[in-house]
């Protein structure tokens, strides 16, 4: 098979889908690696990186797209990458489609074998969005500190607090892993954390993990609308895979919240979980301000580490990549169900049901979408 790794092209997205120790895997397997000119600069991997390790490299995205029969990529392809959709294209990614109404329609128009990486789910856990929600659940609580400083429009205060000075407070709302790792790092510098989500059993397990380091709520309108009003930063962390995040924080609730006070909503990239966000920002512009409240939106956080985010994602991606080259797509989908899980668009039908249901098509199974192809 023949693999392509197109350069990033979303606002400062350094991540890249496959190393140059990637490339020597596909190699040895007998595959063929086109990787885009400079797309490993961000992440520290130097074309000769690549070369070395059997890759040719492609100086034009166009070609390279054309002539690989697998993309692989980080984040979703933006408008300028569509025109490169064709029938029986293999594209592996992130692609949050209930989020990207546009992208799934030109998926499926093109008839492209789209496989989300956020949707390959073993026992109820999702193996390729983890590494990058750890990343992702760390930064917001940095990236939350640090616009809590007055000089970034925040309201002046230190989450650790001093001696003699309150700490500061952080709700977290959904306690899966980014939640997890925005408390670890909220915790460890000391803040006052409060996790709330719809899971009692997982209330249990963070109050395990945590002890009384934390608070743990219920998710319910009340509750919600209390921790919110009080806390210093809110970190938006839910997630009903597939599907559009559901809005429980309402902008009445985000009124009630203190002038300065910082909203980082991480699961905007399923379209967010805080009402007054209505669009999604970037590394560039990161922040806007609504209500008094600092708004942080940015839906491709890891890419602004990339080093340690590429090699992360790349972790977990590269065994499922080459189970798709090695025993062909239609194999590969038929023999994992993790994999199966993660298809969204084939055949010219959407074939992950919550993303059906969200963007209003008829959603067809995996099954039935490439039944004249594969016998699953
Ligand atoms: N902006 C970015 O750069 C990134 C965004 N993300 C996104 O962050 C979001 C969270 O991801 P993970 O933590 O990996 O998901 P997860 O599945 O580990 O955790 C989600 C949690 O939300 C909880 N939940 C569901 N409905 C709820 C409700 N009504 N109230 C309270 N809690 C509720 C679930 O019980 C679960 O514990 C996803 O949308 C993911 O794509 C992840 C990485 C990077
Ligand atoms: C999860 C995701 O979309 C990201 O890491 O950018």
């Amino acid at each position: 098979m023949i693999i392509g790794i197109p350069k990033e092209i979303k606002n400062n997205e350094n991540r890249v889908a496959l190393t140059p120790a990637g490339v020597v895997s596909f190699v040895s397997a007998g595959h063929k690696v086109f990787v885009e000119n400079n797309a490993g600069a961000g992440s520290g991997f130097t074309n000769e990186d690549y070369i070395n390790t059997g890759a040719e490299i492609i100086d034009n995205s166009a070609v390279l797209w054309e002539k690989s029969d697998m993309i692989m990529k980080v984040k979703e392809p933006l408008p300028s990458e569509y025109t490169y959709f064709r029938k029986g294209l293999i594209l592996f990614t992130y692609l949050h489609l209930a989020a990207e109404p546009a992208l799934a329609q030109a998926l499926k128009e093109k008839g492209v074998l789209a496989i989300a990486y956020e949707t390959v789910s073993v026992n109820r856990t999702l193996p390729l969005l983890t590494p990058m929600s750890e990343v992702a659940g760390r930064m917001a609580t940095q990236i939350g500190a640090q616009f809590l400083q007055k000089s970034n429009g925040g309201k002046g205060i230190l989450l650790a607090g001093v001696p003699g000075v309150n700490r500061g407070k952080v709700t977290i709302i959904g306690g899966g892993v980014v939640g997890t790792h925005a408390a670890k790092l909220a915790i460890g510098i000391g803040a006052d954390v409060t996790i709330i989500d719809l899971s009692a059993d997982r209330l249990r397990q963070l109050d395990d993990i945590f002890g009384n380091q934390i608070t743990t709520l219920m998710s319910s309108p009340f509750n919600i609308a209390q921790s919110v009003a009080e806390a210093d930063l809110l970190i938006g962390a839910v997630l009903i895979p597939g599907a559009k995040a559901p809005k429980l924080v309402s902008e009445e609730i985000v009124k009630l919240m203190k002038p300065g006070s910082v909203i980082v909503d991480v699961a905007i990239d399923q379209g967010g979980i805080v009402e007054t966000i209505d669009h999604i920002t970037t590394h560039d512009n990161p922040t806007y301000v609504k209500h008094g409240v600092v708004h942080y939106a940015v839906a491709n956080m890891p890419g602004a580490v990339p080093r340690t985010s590429t090699i992360a994602l790349t972790n977990v991606t590269l065994p499922y990549a080459l189970q798709i080259a090695n025993k062909g797509v239609n194999k590969a989908i038929s023999d994992n169900e993790a994999l199966r899980l993660g298809v969204n668009v084939a055949n010219g039908e959407i074939t992950f049901e919550a993303v059906a249901k969200d963007l209003g098509y008829d959603y067809v199974k995996v099954e039935d979408a490439l039944s004249e192809m594969v016998e699953l």
